[in-house]
């Protein structure tokens, strides 16, 4: 489980997250807010990317701050933009990368390369350019790489952003499927209905917590009084 325990940031003196407390522990959990709101910035102190100024963030029971080695193979980090994550030319060699300091053989890297390459509808372009993908097959590749590593938890920051409607569609069959627990950040409203509990930030705080349905409605009220107080109608 996640734990965030007085979590704030700010960049230069301007406050990102302020004072997040939180228990991340359904298997799947939306955050949902404005551009700005804090969502990123929040889903990469989860992993340890980013380590907040101020307050803890626990994998379990590790800090992110001290025990970055260990909280990294827990949690599993996927970019909105594939790009940012393919790193070897070929696809299966983006795949084995995760694999590295493993104690397998190579034919056990490949065994197991193939198998997720198979999951994932990736096999027939194993050795294609990864970069030359389309957006969705890069979307697809950078899922692979990421849960060939076996993760204890997902975060998705932004995941169909780039995506057309198929492709949003494979990617979300996809991920229902998983065994891990699955933290997403997204604009798109319409992805997380089923999900198990929804967070809706607003200016680096949680302003609603509970069910998809009811944080949208949440998101709308708040987008009506914020379009009142700019109007002034
Ligand atoms: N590396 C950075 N340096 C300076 N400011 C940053 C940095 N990253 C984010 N910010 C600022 O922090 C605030 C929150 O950004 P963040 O990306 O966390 O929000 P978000 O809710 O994910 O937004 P969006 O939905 O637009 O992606 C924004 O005002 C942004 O400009």
């Amino acid at each position: 489980m996640i734990s965030l325990q007085n979590v704030s940031h700010d960049y230069d003196g301007f406050d990102v997250l302020r004072e997040v407390s939180l228990d991340l522990h359904e298997h799947r959990i939306a955050f949902i807010g404005a551009n700005g709101s804090g969502k990123s910035t929040l889903a990469r102190t989860l992993n340890g990317l980013l380590v907040p100024r101020r307050g803890t963030v626990l994998v379990d029971g590790l800090d992110t701050r001290r025990n970055a080695v260990q909280v990294r193979r827990r949690v599993g980090f996927m970019f909105s933009d594939a790009n940012h994550q393919i790193i070897m030319p070929s696809v299966a060699e983006d795949v084995a990368l995760g694999l590295r300091g493993q104690k397998l053989s190579k034919l056990e890297k490949a065994d197991i390369v193939a198998e997720v390459l198979d999951r994932y509808g990736l096999l027939a372009l194993s050795n294609h350019s990864a970069h030359l993908l389309s957006g969705g097959q890069k979307q697809m590749l950078a899922l692979a790489s990421v849960l060939v590593t076996q993760p204890d938890i997902l975060i998705c920051d932004e995941p169909t952003t780039l995506l057309d409607l198929h492709n949003v569609q494979i990617f979300l069959d996809t991920v229902r499927n998983l065994s891990q627990q699955v933290i997403l950040m997204t604009h798109h409203l319409e992805i997380i209905e089923d999900y198990d509990r929804a967070i809706l930030m607003d200016r680096g705080q949680v302003h609603f917590d509970g069910s998809p349905q009811d944080a949208v409605a949440a998101y709308r009220r708040l987008i009506g009084n914020r379009e009142k107080e700019r109007t002034g109608r």
